[in-house]
């Protein structure tokens, strides 16, 4: 089966993106992995399906893969990126598109400068919905990793994510750190992990370990994940600037009960088409 593709990235968080409205696309696990490999196949932090909604109050679904073939419930980068495929491929000549994702729904919102805004929902700190196995919610939980203390936050965004601060984010031990506390027992359907450093009320640094990806050079949905955790820990304002190792995103969180809001580019790299 010859499949149409693009490649696209949010920030240097890259993708393949697959129109499954108009194609015929069966996907297995492996598939996505041999389709993600950097040095045997088109090479990827996540893959895109969109596809058309099981709801008629919807534009589309969208499904999304980790590179080792996981199937996730959200992401920040890829909702921005889905947007600008489904405009660009004229499947929607929408500004404002909603879609669905195993999290649920999400508005999409096309801005000038080839920007994004996306209403990425309220965030989620119960425990048991994380899920963390913790016996009461927090803003801040003490996780013993290897006999080593740290704290962090939980914060699902859709998916789960664990939040340091750290001093410096050049020193922040996000190869080593990040692969233990991805796969720590109290987070039974591992975890994204974000370390952030704290520059000012109104601007962070973030390196995100993403689960099922490793380190990326951008994660929206941590970025989120990162300025909720940061409210709940009183160091930031309602309207942070992100910076992350690809570039920056702007949330917004008004606090308790509302939408977090991130605006972001997305960028076409190439098209193309492959065997699945
Ligand atoms: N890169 C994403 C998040 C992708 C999913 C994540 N790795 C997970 O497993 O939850 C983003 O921009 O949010």
């Amino acid at each position: 089966m010859l499949v149409r593709f693009s490649k696209m990235h949010g920030l240097g968080n890259d993708f393949m993106v697959i129109d499954a409205v108009s194609q015929r696309v069966r996907l297995s696990e492996q598939t996505v992995r041999r389709l993600a490999d950097r040095h045997t196949g088109i090479g990827f932090d996540q893959l895109l399906l969109v596809e058309p909604p099981t709801r008629p109050d919807l534009d589309f679904r969208y499904r999304i893969y980790n590179a080792d073939g996981s199937e996730v419930e959200h992401c920040g980068n890829g909702a921005r990126c889905f947007a600008r495929f489904v405009r660009d491929k004229r499947l929607t000549v929408k500004d404002e598109i909603a879609v669905e994702t195993a999290r649920g729904k999400a508005i999409l919102k096309m801005l000038p400068d080839r920007l994004v805004e996306v209403d990425m929902g309220a965030p989620c700190l119960n425990p048991v919905e994380i899920p963390f196995a913790a016996e009461l919610q927090a803003p801040v939980y003490s996780l013993d990793v290897k006999g080593n203390l740290y704290e962090v936050s939980a914060v699902s965004m859709g998916n789960p994510h664990a939040v340091l601060v750290v001093d410096d984010i050049d020193t922040a031990p996000v190869k080593t750190l990040g692969p233990l506390i991805e796969r720590h027992p109290r987070f039974p359907q591992r975890v994204n992990v974000g370390f952030m450093q704290v520059l000012s009320p109104s601007h962070i640094a973030l390196r995100v370990f993403e689960r099922g990806a490793g380190e990326t050079l951008a994660c929206g949905t941590g970025a989120c994940a990162a300025v909720v955790a940061g409210r709940l820990r009183g160091l930031l304002d309602a309207q942070v600037k992100v910076s992350l190792p690809g570039g920056e995103l702007y949330i917004g969180w008004r606090g308790d009960g509302a939408s977090v809001m991130m605006t972001g580019p997305a960028t076409t790299v190439f098209e193309g088409q492959v065997y699945l």
